[in-house]
């Protein structure tokens, strides 16, 4: 029953304030789980324009909403409610200048095609205090930015920032983005640049172009903290500049603050994760996706959107350049660029004639195998960072694992740290003597003696970044030895601290998970080694080759970036299979090999990009609720005609099938055309509400269009 909508006693009289008021359509809030997927409809005044936010009845609570665009007009008098029924609207937020069309656009494009409901995730997107403001609330919000923004205007910036001139590359590159600017319709470019190459200063020109066009700019970053460098030279160059963040690190008060200042138009240049995708920008004029192939621009839950294709939806929306740049696109990306979709862009040269990387693949299987011995650290590794250290430069050591070891074990009687909730180990935390477990967040202290046995000779198996650190520092006395992980920069600052104290020469070997991977500029490394990477290479992920190959690239990008010392800059590669492609690829530096070795191998196993994925997950109290939810929900698929011609995978438990006591399954369905799956599951998707309430074990289930992950 349409809750809404639901005459309240005395309604049908109609209030005469009302009189002459229309109909009009609403995004609420309404999950899709209620059977709400559009805008409601309710009466306002004739002048509401659309985009604009205004409080509104909705069962029985009041709650903020956006006017959408008119509502259609029904097939049957039957499908709409009467005029005399419906709810009036209560006050708008008219301090606020409305939403845009194309905000209203992207919204409803991505709200179908992640199969949301569009006000969900419209009101999800937007700043969460201004559910919590009335318009006068509003109106001293405004006031507040006008006179900080006033402030900043009092010290204008008169020093023109230095830039570097381009180099021939650069130029060339520039001139390409500068013609795309220039078509009525740009279609996306992919900036395809090696490490070190001078992307960002290409961003920085393009960025200037639209600026001086008095157009807005946003900029798409993976994760803001790990980049304070890219932040800061926007910073620098655009000095005089309103530039804002938005990201999910800001306080609600930021964050309202730097979303007015987009949507009314005064941020001349927006720099955000995924969230910022849904900025509303009312003259946007250019669109930069750093790190285009970053695994977190996808969002995983509620609407697991991809900022980065909503970014380029976003560009053809609005007619306006979107630059995806990376060494390492994405295969989806790399695969619209070879069919011409994507305009390519190259910089193959690094700045300053500086070289990548020599790439060494160290073969494990020479090493003599002594029972006690490691192998994280091999006899020639050491030699190789003790070279370093003689002269004075920095080495980086690669682990994507945090904790000390991934698990305690007793040998006596096989006893190993499992996490009670989750089919997952507990990690050993040696700094504060904890187990964790890194899916669930449970953590205890670590037992004194086996529990199970008794025996006290528990011991870690395996090694994660603590353990190299303190096994570094034993081999190699009297250096200084830096750890950057999760476990290092919880607290705030303290990863912007770790980075410079690396910038400045106060480390010499520095470790750490991909948080160093990133692109972080260090002048001094000249060895970076990845200690043992080879696990992505047999997973059932099969994305974790593509995933590990940029991962090397982008962390061995780190070594040699200063042209004086690329020379005998070196990325070591431990491995057990030195004969691998991908390693033979990455020793060439060749992308372009490895993208099209996997590229025929997506072909032949019919997987993206030549096939498109939507993923339902289920979560249930047990197993069988969650399966056989499943099953039920695949046994109604198949009796729809639109499933003719698509796979659907039988259910299967999730890699860690079960977290915090939740068992987890999924299903997989694979079509050749998006449109046929989007067309299939907007049709099939309503029908599971309903099933859900016959399952009662089942907690959840949930769709992820285009998983990354399956
Ligand atoms: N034309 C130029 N002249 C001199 N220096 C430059 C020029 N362009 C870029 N640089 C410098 O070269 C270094 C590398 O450039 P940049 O960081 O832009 O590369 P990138 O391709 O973005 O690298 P990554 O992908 O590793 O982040 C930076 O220190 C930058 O300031
Ligand atoms: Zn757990």
């Amino acid at each position: 029953m349409d809750l809404a909508h639901v005459p309240q006693e005395g309604q049908q009289d109609r209030d005469p304030a009302t009189a002459g008021w229309r109909r009009v359509s609403v995004a609420v809030d309404a999950p899709q789980h209620s059977g709400l997927t559009g805008p409601l409809d309710y009466l306002g005044p004739q002048d509401l324009s659309p985009g604009t936010l205004v409080q509104v009845g909705l069962g029985r609570r009041d709650t903020l909403g956006i006017v959408w665009d008119d509502p259609p007009t029904p097939e049957s008098p039957d499908d709409a409610l009467p005029e005399d029924q419906l709810r009036p609207v209560g006050a708008a937020l008219d301090a606020l200048p409305p939403l845009s069309a194309a905000w209203r656009r992207l919204l409803d494009f991505a709200a179908a095609y992640y199969q949301r409901s569009v006000g969900e995730l419209a009101l999800a997107v937007l700043p969460p205090q201004l559910r919590d403001l009335d318009d006068t609330q509003l109106r001293a919000r405004l006031k507040k930015l006008d006179k900080a923004e006033a402030a900043a205007q009092q010290d204008p910036v008169t020093v023109a920032p230095e830039r570097p001139a381009l180099t021939g590359q650069q130029a060339a590159a520039f001139a390409a983005v500068q013609a795309l600017a220039a078509e009525p319709t740009p279609p996306p470019a992919l900036l395809w640049g090696l490490t070190g190459s001078g992307k960002t200063e290409i961003y920085l020109r393009a960025a200037e172009e639209a600026l001086a066009q008095g157009r807005q700019v946003l900029v798409l970053v993976p994760e803001i903290n790990l980049t304070p460098q890219l932040e800061a030279r926007f910073a620098a160059r655009f000095a005089g500049h309103t530039i804002v963040s938005l990201h999910s690190g800001l306080t609600p008060a930021q964050r309202l603050r730097h979303w007015l200042s987009a949507h009314l138009g005064r941020a001349q240049l927006v720099l955000g994760t995924r969230l910022a995708v849904f900025a509303s920008l009312p003259r946007l004029g250019l669109v930069v996706v750093d790190e285009e192939h970053d695994p977190s621009y996808k969002q995983q839950d509620g609407a697991r959107y991809s900022a980065r294709d909503l970014a380029v939806y976003r560009g053809h929306l609005e007619k306006v350049p979107v630059l995806l740049g990376s060494a390492t696109p994405s295969l989806e990306t790399w695969q619209h660029a070879l069919a011409g979709r994507y305009r390519r862009i190259d910089l193959t040269e690094r700045i300053g004639g500086g070289e990548l990387p020599k790439v060494r693949l160290f073969d494990m299987n020479r090493l003599e195998r002594k029972k006690g011995v490691t192998t994280a650290l091999s006899v020639p590794l050491l030699d190789a960072l003790r070279k370093r250290l003689e002269r004075g430069e920095q080495s980086l050591v690669f682990l994507n694992r945090r904790g000390y070891a991934p698990v305690l074990h007793c040998d006596q009687c096989n006893w190993k740290s499992d996490c009670p909730h989750c089919s997952a180990h507990q990690v050993f935390h040696r700094e504060d003597r904890t187990l964790r477990c890194h899916h669930c967040g449970v953590s205890q202290r670590v037992p004194r003696a086996c529990p199970s046995c008794g025996n006290p000779d528990i011991a870690p198996l395996g090694r994660g970044t603590e353990r190299l650190e303190e096994q570094l520092a034993e081999a190699l006395p009297g250096a200084r030895i830096a750890r950057i992980d999760a476990d290092t920069t919880r607290l705030k600052g303290s990863l912007e601290a770790q980075l410079s104290a690396v910038h400045d020469g106060d480390v010499d070997v520095l470790v750490g998970t991909q948080m160093v991977a990133k692109g972080h500029d260090f002048r001094r490394i000249t060895l970076v080694a990845a200690v043992n990477p080879d696990g992505a290479l047999f997973s059932n992920d099969f994305r974790a080759p593509e995933r590990l190959f940029s991962l090397l690239m982008q962390v061995g990008g780190r070594a040699g970036r200063d042209a004086a010392q690329a020379a005998r800059s070196e990325l070591w590669v431990q491995t057990w299979y030195p004969e691998h492609a991908l390693y033979q690829s990455l020793q060439r530096h060749d992308y372009e090999a490895f993208a099209s070795s996997q590229l025929s191998e997506r072909v032949s196993a019919g997987l993206p990009p030549f096939a498109h994925l939507a993923l339902v997950r289920a979560e249930g109290r047990t197993v069988e609720a969650a399966k056989e939810f499943l099953e039920a929900a695949q046994a109604q698929a198949m009796e729809l005609p639109l499933a003719m011609g698509l796979l659907l995978y039988p259910p299967v438990p999730m890699a860690v099938a079960r977290v915090a006591n939740v068992e987890r399954y999924q299903m997989l369905i694979e079509a050749g055309h998006r449109g046929q799956l989007q067309r299939f599951l907007r049709e099939w998707l309503p029908s599971l509400h309903t099933l859900k309430r016959r399952h009662k074990g089942l907690l959840r289930w949930a769709v992820d269009i285009d998983p990354l992950v399956i």
